[in-house]
């Protein structure tokens, strides 16, 4: 049994995706309810496919606004840039970018959670401590568990079991944060605005239909108070008619930190989520990473509960996560620094993390390079090794759920190897049989675009992990060295 600290959408997910995995957990949080406050908004396809993978899909879909994707506009309201998502199914087999209110999604994760028999929800319940051996003490008692997690955000009480310090990545910024309810801007067309204005750097979303978010940088001397008081005139560029009939349904500062804790394991104690690392929020990534950290770790977990590995492969947890939330933290800080420059700031994300940038603007994750994956390195910049398999509707119509699986479905809670025929080359064969990998051979007529897929990148087949990151190709050259790791 898993005792999960946190009952927030990281936690829940994680729990979701363990009883996949046929792994018992028990939550624990100190809250009776939902926390009311929104606060991620947004998910990239990536994310919304872990969320599918934890069995909240239709849950999802039903909460979240498809987005068009982000807008920069200067301090008068001028398009510097723009960059699209599909609001259809993209490569990940959702809508690229979901917009949403965060205590909808972690309505629709209970739900999920109260219906699973491998998981057990103990709310109003505080967690004092954690030792080493991964008892965890809470106000009812000790608790024994196989393995602890924190998703116990920010302040975190098993980082600080772990002894873990926050390594800090770029400097704290103050916002100014208020939703309102009502009619949206005409101008709205479901982009997120971005304004860069030395002045008064500014975000502009629409959460739901008629609930509307902007945040304004607090600059020191100032209040949130101040703010209130000129409302009207800041939200005026937007709406024309200042806050009009809308209700304002709340006001607040929050202070957005970019940091990653050094030490996200000691034994069977791990963390994930905000307690883990805080991301500014200037790219919409904060709650992914978490979601993210939570599809790394719950398979690598039940292997190892299960006898499947050993507790090394709990060490490529922090070594694949920590680089790619870090690369996320770093973009995030850039983007807001620029929302606040003078210079140019395309120039700004034209030059530094240029291929990072490139790929979060065009919608696409970094790859993971670290940890038991490890790419020749010749081939590192080509390879499919660290990248998700793309989730390409299993039908050449459009993506039809209740008709036609989505290849997710089809690859199942394990490993997977997919084929261009047959059974596959020997020695990705006998890899994946050592990791008991389903086989699909992609000649089947539903598995068209991923034959495609197989063949624009030049090989003969992939092997994928259950967290859709794909692990080895062929020919798999040092593929079972690397992988040891994976399995006993
Ligand atoms: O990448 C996108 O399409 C949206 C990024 C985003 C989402 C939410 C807030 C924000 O400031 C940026």
């Amino acid at each position: 049994m898993i005792v999960i600290v946190g009952a927030g959408p990281v936690g829940l997910v994680l729990a979701l995706l363990l009883a996949r995995q046929g792994v018992r957990s028990t939550v624990l949080d100190r809250q009776d309810a939902v926390y009311p406050l929104p606060r991620a908004v947004h998910l990239d396809d990536e994310c919304a496919r872990i969320l599918q993978n934890a069995g909240v899909a239709a849950g999802f879909a039903r909460i979240s606004r498809p987005a068009a994707g982000l807008r920069l506009l200067d301090a008068r309201h001028r398009p510097l840039a723009e960059f699209r998502r599909s609001q259809a199914v993209g490569v990940h087999g959702h809508p690229q970018a979901g917009l949403f209110d965060q205590p909808e999604l972690e309505a629709v994760l209970r739900e999920a959670v109260s219906a699973s028999p491998l998981i057990s929800l103990r709310l109003g319940t505080e967690v004092t401590g954690v030792d080493a051996s991964g008892r965890v003490h809470c106000g009812t008692g000790v608790l024994e568990a196989d393995a602890v997690v924190g998703c116990d955000g920010a302040g975190s009480v098993v980082r600080r079991a772990l002894g873990a310090r926050w390594r800090t990545l770029a400097g704290d910024q103050t916002w100014f944060v208020t939703d309102l309810l009502g009619e949206p801007p005409v101008r709205d067309q479901d982009f997120v605005e971005q304004i860069c204005d030395p002045r008064r750097p500014a975000t502009y979303l629409r959460v739901g239909e008629r609930r509307l978010r902007w945040e304004f940088r607090l600059w020191p001397g100032e209040t949130p108070g101040d703010l209130t008081a000129r409302l009207g005139g800041l939200v005026d560029p937007w709406t024309h008619d200042g806050v009009g009939e809308r209700q304002v349904l709340r006001t607040a500062a929050y202070t957005f930190r970019a940091v990653v804790a050094d030490r996200w394991r000691r034994g069977r104690v791990l963390i994930a989520g905000d307690a883990a690392h805080l991301t500014p929020p200037f790219i919409g990534q904060g709650l992914g990473s978490g979601l993210r950290d939570a599809a790394n770790l719950s398979w690598k977990l039940a292997r190892v509960l299960r006898g499947q590995a050993g507790d090394d492969l709990l060490d490529t947890y922090q070594s694949e996560r920590a680089p790619h939330a870090t690369a996320l933290i770093r973009l995030a800080a850039l983007a807001g620094g620029l929302m606040a420059s003078p210079a140019a700031p395309l120039a700004g994300i034209a030059g530094r993390s240029a291929r990072l940038t490139g790929r979060i603007l065009a919608g696409t994750g970094p790859p993971l390079r670290a940890g038991a994956l490890t790419p020749p390195r010749r081939s590192r910049r080509t390879s499919l090794v660290g990248s998700l398999v793309p989730q390409f509707p299993t039908t050449e119509t459009t993506m039809d759920e209740e008709n036609h699986p989505r290849l997710d479905d089809l690859l199942g809670p394990g490993f997977a190897l997919l084929t261009r025929g047959g059974p596959g080359p020997a020695g990705l064969r006998d890899l994946a049989a050592r990791l008991g990998a389903v086989v699909l051979d992609t000649d089947a007529p539903e598995l068209t675009r991923v034959h495609h897929w197989l063949i624009d990148n030049a090989t003969d087949a992939a092997l994928v992990r259950p967290d859709r990151v794909v692990v080895a190709t062929a020919p798999a050259r040092g593929a079972a060295r690397n992988l040891g790791v994976m399995s006993v």
